[in-house]
């Protein structure tokens, strides 16, 4: 089985104990562990896969309890940095009725994660990376650690997975920036990840279908278009498909769109070659739907993946 490496945030997602009520408005939260890349990590270890993690949070409480909840999840942190000199970063979620969410970030230790951190010979010992872009490529020194890492991994040939992780509240609706920093990733991965809002900036259009034409030039690469309920768009090369979503009883979809990657991550993980054909994504994406679906059945992201156990 091959060792996945994921890069990123990881943070303390503060959740308004009530839905559809502003941060304004909330006056108690939940805390709960999140960051995009580490709850990729702590899916494809809770299917059974080996999964690192490599970021940065405060040597503080949070980061204590970050750093025990990936333990837990059975992720390894040999990369995890914990910074004495800067607290953990945060964020204040809010969940409305349809879905949506709005997120207030308080930014610490995340953003400083620099190359001169990092043990690069250890990073290496994986075979596949996953960046996902939420807050790294936002701002400096984290953003040139993220692009060198990626670079260095693209020159050895390693599998690299990308999620976008658009959010407008951190980009400050800079869309253009946020497209000009991902679209080195975009180019470098074998595998994206993104959602159908995020493919249509890319694409520059209103319009799906021209987005959809956009993305079939994309050529040897797999790309996994997330479609909440609707399930996923898969398309590899010329040749598309939906696959449906598994029916749940959805309360919260934080955490769907990561599982799914983790999903992703852990299925190809046990191949001995990447290259899948058309039909074998199309089994990796079946797979990943209904890991996704779990997690929308209860609120968080990382808590929420205990029930992928039965799924291995
Ligand atoms: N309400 C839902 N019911 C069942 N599955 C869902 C639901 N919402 C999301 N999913 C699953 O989770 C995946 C990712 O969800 P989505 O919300 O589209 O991603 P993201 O969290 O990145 O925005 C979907 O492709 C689907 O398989
Ligand atoms: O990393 C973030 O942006 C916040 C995360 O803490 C949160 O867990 C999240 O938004 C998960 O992303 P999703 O899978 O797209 O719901």
């Amino acid at each position: 089985m091959k060792k996945v490496l994921c890069i990123g945030e990881l943070l303390i997602d503060f959740f308004t104990t009530h839905t559809e009520i502003s941060i304004i408005e909330a006056k108690t939260f939940e805390k709960q562990a999140g960051g995009a890349p580490a709850n990729v990590a702590a899916t494809i270890a809770m299917l059974g896969g080996q999964a690192y993690f490599c970021g940065k949070v405060g040597n503080d409480a949070f980061g204590h309890f970050l750093k025990q909840t990936l333990e837990q999840a059975g992720v390894h942190t040999d990369q995890l940095i914990m910074d004495p000199s800067a607290p953990t970063t945060l964020a204040f979620v809010s969940r409305q009725k349809d879905g949506e969410r709005d997120f207030i970030f308080n930014r610490g230790a995340d953003e400083l994660l620099c190359i001169e951190d990092l043990n690069l010979q250890q990073l290496m010992i994986s075979d596949m990376y996953h960046f996902g872009s939420a807050t790294a490529l936002l701002s400096e020194p984290f953003s040139k650690t993220y692009e060198q890492l990626m670079q260095t991994m693209l020159m050895q040939d390693y599998f690299i997975s990308f999620d976008p992780n658009y959010r407008a509240d951190l980009w400050k609706h800079d869309t253009e920036q946020f497209i000009r920093k991902c679209e080195p990733f975009i180019e470098a991965a074998n595998f994206i990840k993104m959602s159908d809002e995020e493919l249509l900036l890319f694409a520059r259009t209103d319009n799906f279908e021209q987005a959809i034409e956009w993305l079939t030039q994309l050529n040897d690469k797999t790309i996994a278009i997330t479609q909440g309920a609707s399930g996923t768009m898969v398309i590899q090369n010329r040749q598309i498909t939906t696959v449906p979503a598994f029916p749940v009883n959805s309360v919260d979809t934080t955490g769907a769109g990561d599982a799914f990657v983790g999903a992703v991550l852990y299925q190809l993980s046990k191949y001995e070659d990447t290259n899948l054909s058309f039909n074998e994504w199309v089994t990796v994406i079946e797979f990943a739907n209904r890991a996704a679906s779990k997690v929308c059945e209860k609120v968080g992201a990382i808590e929420s993946l205990s029930s992928l156990k039965e799924l291995q």
